[in-house]
C-alpha cells in the first residue's frame, strides 16, 4: 500500500485538484486534443513571451510562444518542460501556443524579501546551483553564499562553488571557509579554470547564481560562444556590478551535453519557505548523533545532543568545524537577526 505522500512531493498542482464530486467531466489538461503536441523546453522568458527549444535531439530550433488562456495564471519559467501547438515553424512571426507545464521535479525559489518583495520561482528541472563569487571586487558576501547553499540544498541541486578572479586575489580565504561544508569548488581567472568548470557542466542542468558584477555572464560568454551576455563594468568605488543580466536565460552547451542558466546578479536569497530539514538532510555524516537529540530539535540549542556526540569522537571525520557548518547554515535560513548584512556597505 502506497504510504502517505509527504508534503515535499505535492505542487501546486496537487493541492489545487480535488477529486471530483458527481459526474466526471474531464479536467482541460486531460482533453485530449493536445496529444500530438510537440515537447519543448523554455529557455527565456521575456514579457509573457517564452523562447523555447524543440527537436533538441534531432535538429534543436527556437521558437517563441504565448501561453494558452487555458493554463490561466499558472507559472512558466526558465527551464519548464512544456507542451506547444499552433505555428511550430519558428522564425520571426510566427507564435506558437504553450498547451502544458509538464510536472516539474525541482524548483529553485526565493522567498519575497526586503529587496524583492514577489515569492519567485526562478528555474525548474536545474541538478546543479553553481554559486559565482568572486575573490574580490565584488568583496565575497559570506552570508549570502550560504543562502544560496541552503537554497540549492532545498531544492535537491548539487552545490558547486565557483571563485572567479584568482588574479586579482588568490581564492584561500574562501576555500577554507567552505572546507568544512565539503563543496565542490573551483577556481577561475581569465584563461584558467574553464575547462574544469566544463567538464563539471556535462551532461548536467546548471543555475549560475551569484552577486551582480561576480563574473557569471563572462563565463557563459566563455563556455557558450554566440551567447553574446552583456558584459558589465564593476564600478570601482562601490564594488557593484551594473546588473547587466535582467533575466534568466539558458543556454545550451556547445557539445550538445547539458546546459547552463544564467540569471541576474542577486543581492538577497528570502528563505523563508526552506524546511530546516532540508538543511539537515545535507549533513548525512551529522545523522547518528542526531538521535540523541530532544524531540524537535533545532540543532542550534543548548540541550542538542549533537555537541557531546561529536567531542566524543564517535562522528568520525564529522568535527566540530563540521557540525559549526550546520549552524552556519540553519541560521542563514533565518531573514531576522542577520549578523552580516549581505548588501552592499552604503555610500
Ligand atoms: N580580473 C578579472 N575580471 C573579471 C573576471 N571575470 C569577470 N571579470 C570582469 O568583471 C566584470 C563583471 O563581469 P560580468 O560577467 O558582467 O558579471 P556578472 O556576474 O554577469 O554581473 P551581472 O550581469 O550584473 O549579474 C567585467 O568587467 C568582467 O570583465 C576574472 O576572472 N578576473
Ligand atoms: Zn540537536
Amino acid at each position: 500500500m502506497p504510504g502517505p505522500r509527504r508534503r515535499r512531493d505535492l505542487d501546486e498542482d496537487d493541492i489545487r485538484v480535488r477529486p471530483g464530486r458527481g459526474k466526471s467531466r474531464p479536467r482541460t489538461k486531460d482533453r485530449p486534443e493536445h496529444a500530438g503536441a510537440t515537447e519543448g523546453r523554455v529557455v527565456a522568458v521575456d514579457r509573457g513571451r517564452y523562447t523555447c527549444v524543440v527537436d533538441e535531439e534531432a535538429e534543436p530550433r527556437e521558437l517563441t510562444a504565448m501561453k494558452a488562456r487555458e493554463l490561466g495564471r499558472k507559472g512558466v519559467v526558465v527551464g519548464d518542460r512544456v507542451a506547444l501547438v499552433g505555428d511550430l515553424a519558428g522564425g520571426t512571426d510566427a507564435l506558437a501556443r504553450v498547451v502544458r507545464v509538464e510536472p516539474r521535479a525541482n524548483t529553485l525559489r526565493r522567498t519575497a524579501d526586503d529587496t524583492d518583495p514577489v515569492e519567485r520561482v526562478l528555474v525548474a528541472n536545474a541538478d546543479q546551483l553553481v554559486i559565482v563569487t568572486a575573490t574580490v571586487n565584488p568583496e565575497p558576501r559570506p552570508r549570502l553564499l550560504d543562502r544560496c547553499l541552503v537554497a540549492a540544498y532545498d531544492a535537491g541541486l548539487d552545490p558547486l562553488l565557483c571563485i572567479t578572479k584568482t588574479d586579482l586575489k588568490p581564492p584561500d580565504e574562501l576555500i577554507e571557509a567552505y572546507a568544512a561544508l565539503d563543496v565542490p569548488w573551483i577556481a577561475s581567472r581569465p584563461g584558467d579554470g574553464l575547462a574544469e568548470l566544463r567538464s563539471r557542466l556535462r551532461g548536467r542542468t546548471s543555475v549560475l547564481v551569484g552577486h551582480s558584477g561576480v563574473g557569471k555572464s563572462t563565463l557563459v560568454n566563455a563556455l557558450v560562444p554566440g551567447a553574446r551576455r552583456a558584459v558589465g563594468h564593476v564600478n570601482a568605488v562601490t564594488g557593484r556590478g551594473r546588473h547587466t543580466s535582467s533575466s534568466a536565460i539558458m543556454f545550451r552547451l556547445v557539445d550538445g551535453s547539458g546546459w547552463v542558466i544564467d540569471t541576474p546578479g542577486v543581492r538577497s536569497f528570502g528563505l523563508a519557505h526552506v524546511d530546516p530539514s532540508r538543511v539537515v538532510g545535507a549533513f548525512p555524516d551529522l545523522a547518528a548523533g542526531m538521535e540523541e537529540c530532544p524531540r524537535g530539535c533545532t540543532h542550534d540549542e543548548p540541550e542538542c545532543a549533537l555537541d557531546e556526540w561529536v567531542a566524543s569522537g564517535s562522528a568520525g571525520s564529522a568535527g566540530p568545524a563540521r557540525l559549526e557548518s550546520l549552524r552556519r547554515l540553519l541560521r542563514a535560513r533565518g531573514g531576522a537577526g542577520e549578523d552580516v548584512p549581505d548588501e552592499e556597505p552604503e555610500g
